[in-house]
């Protein structure tokens, strides 16, 4: 770096402390005789950044929780934080107080991230303002239409590559497991899977971009506001923004040609621009970001469990015993299907152990408070920022007793506190406090449940999920379950297992399964081309 930009950044962090400084002396503080929420103890502007580790902070934030209670107020840079650890807090205030409670704070290093200046770009970041609203709305019809009709299909169809994907290259799992993902986004969004690496490359740059643990600038906020010239995270940021931008609207445009042509089959692009005068979206950019958005959030939020799923069958032999047996006899010997949901208490419940046990958002999603307010006597002035600690939720030992460990049974035994009948229904994951609160509650629960299902149900029925065995030491390939990026949405590091085909006959199923779905969906591609193609040659 220049000297230059050392005393650029000198003068603006001194610059900011000063401000900071001056803003903390005006800032609100609880009118007499009102209560100070408990808390570590807060250094002027720096607040607990000092000690609060980037990697792994909801684990800090657990450790203060336990000492300060289930409602505690930390700072950080200015910013006033409100984290509840639980539940029944984080409905009261996130769910029964919605109306002033939905907000969402201002992500640095993204430009215009509530959308306050009109850039229509992150639905789930967006601040409580018109586009949230109209896109939101969007996106929920799109998702509970899709659930009724079209990605079961499209899911079944992926599954099946992924499958034979294991059987060809096992040692490549977890890039086949998230391209799984991402391929299913694809062809919801674009019907073209062939887009489906950059999209999880882009998905990775974008989520890596909002999360404390990305840019400094997310921590060092002065930092962002150096001029251009000697600010390489603006810099960097504009780069990643316009690729991504772009490449959305180029998604968008090829859409449009081919429907020109009548050569665009169905997916959201499609209904968006055949819908585009009676929906309330403003044009293209606007579902170009939509759509691009929902493609990158259905890729690194159900990446996370199908990961640690694999994990907790690894470290779970008995568990995995228990669920083959379950689908090979609910589901006749075949690989499991939507229909069979009912009859698969044990896969159901496998799946929501694996998304207690390992939160993929363990800090939760913050939402920012519009209005001052007062909560069992403390004060909450407007601009705080309120974190429902998903991993504390998923620990307390009361609800969930022996929570370190993984017990699918929680969920399936009378006694436990969490047992729930029917077990032709429950346990399901949707609803978990996994998902958030609220206005702003997750909209992708259904999609995730049928996905969950339909992926950790076939990798049971059709493999044997075990540790690796190294083959020159003879030795087992460890796995640390504790080891994840440390991202607002978490996934583990990438580890080494093994997937044995459960016999001979069943990976002889894998491949003709998936050399049939693979030539149906090319026959089936082709004949809607050459009709699109006669029909346009006669007009
Ligand atoms: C394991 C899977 C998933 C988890 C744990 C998860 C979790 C969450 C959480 C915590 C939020 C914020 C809630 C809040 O602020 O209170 C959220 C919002 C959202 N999720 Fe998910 N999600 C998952 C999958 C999906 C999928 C597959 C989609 C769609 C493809 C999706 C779409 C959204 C959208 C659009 C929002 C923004 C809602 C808003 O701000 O109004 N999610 N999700």
């Amino acid at each position: 770096m220049f000297l230059g930009t050392y005393i650029a950044i000198g003068v603006a962090l001194v610059g900011f402390a000063v401000v900071s400084l001056i803003n903390a002396r005006r800032q609100k503080k609880a009118p007499v005789g009102d209560l100070e929420f408990p808390g570590p103890a807060l250094i002027p502007w720096v607040g607990r950044i000092h000690d609060l580790p980037i990697d792994y902070m909801w684990l800090k934030f657990k450790e203060w929780a336990d000492i300060y209670g289930p409602i505690y107020k930390t700072r950080m840079l200015g910013a006033t934080f409100i984290v509840i650890s639980d539940e029944k807090m984080a409905e009261e205030l996130l769910v029964k107080r919605a109306k002033i409670y939905s907000d969402r704070p201002q992500i640095r290093s993204l430009f215009d991230s509530k959308s306050t200046h009109g850039s229509m770009e992150y639905l789930p970041l967006m601040g409580r303002n018109q586009y949230w609203a109209r896109q939101r709305k969007f996106s929920h019809a799109y998702l509970t239409e899709a659930a009724n009709s079209q990605y079961r299909g499209i899911m079944q169809h992926e599954v099946k590559r992924f499958l034979n994907r294991l059987v060809e290259n096992p040692d490549d799992f977890c890039f086949s497991l998230e391209d799984m993902a991402s391929k299913i986004m694809c062809t919801l969004t674009w019907d073209n899977p062939d887009y489906s690496v950059y999209c999880a490359k882009s998905a990775w740059g974008l989520l890596t971009q909002m999360s404390p643990a990305g840019p400094i600038t997310n921590i060092l906020t002065p930092l962002w506001h150096l001029p251009l010239f000697m600010n390489p995270w603006k810099k960097a940021e504009h780069k990643r923004h316009d690729e991504q931008q772009g490449w959305w609207m180029e998604r968008l445009m090829t859409v449009k040609a081919d429907m020109a042509k009548g050569e665009a089959r169905f997916c959201w692009t499609r209904q968006f621009l055949e819908t585009e005068k009676t929906n309330n979206l403003s044009g293209d950019y606007e579902a170009s970001s939509v759509i691009g958005m929902l493609a990158l959030v259905g890729i690194f939020t159900i990446g996370g469990p199908l990961h640690y799923f694999l994990m907790a069958m690894v470290f779970h032999p008995e568990w995995q015993k228990k669920l083959q047996q379950e689908i090979d006899s609910a589901c006749g010997g075949e690989m499991p299907n939507f229909s069979d949901s009912p009859k698969l208490p044990i896969l159901r419940a496998c799946i929501k152990e694996t998304m207690r046990w390992k939160p993929n958002v363990p800090t939760g999603v913050a939402h920012e408070v519009e209005a001052d307010d007062f909560y069992k006597g403390y004060f909450i002035p407007k601009g705080t920022r309120i974190l429902p600690l998903d991993w504390a939720f998923l620990r307390n030992a009361v609800k969930y007793p022996d929570p370190e460990n993984f017990r699918p049974e929680r969920w399936l035994e009378p006694g436990w506190p969490t047992y729930q009948e029917p077990l032709t229904v429950y346990p399901n994951v949707k609803g978990m406090s996994s998902f958030g609160y609220g206005q702003r509650q997750c909209l992708g629960q259904t999609l995730t449940q049928d996905e969950l299902l339909i992926a950790c149900g076939a990798l049971a029925w059709a493999f044997n999920m075990k540790k690796k065995v190294d083959p020159v030491t003879k030795q087992e390939i460890d796995i640390d379950v504790n080891k994840s990026n440390s991202l607002l949405i978490v996934k583990p590091d990438n580890f080494e297992m093994a997937f044995e085909p459960r016999s001979e006959k069943k990976k002889a199923e894998i491949v003709e399964q998936w050399r049939v779905a693979d030539i149906k969906d090319q026959a089936e591609r082709k004949a809607f081309l050459e009709a699109a193609r006669a029909k346009y040659e006669k007009s």
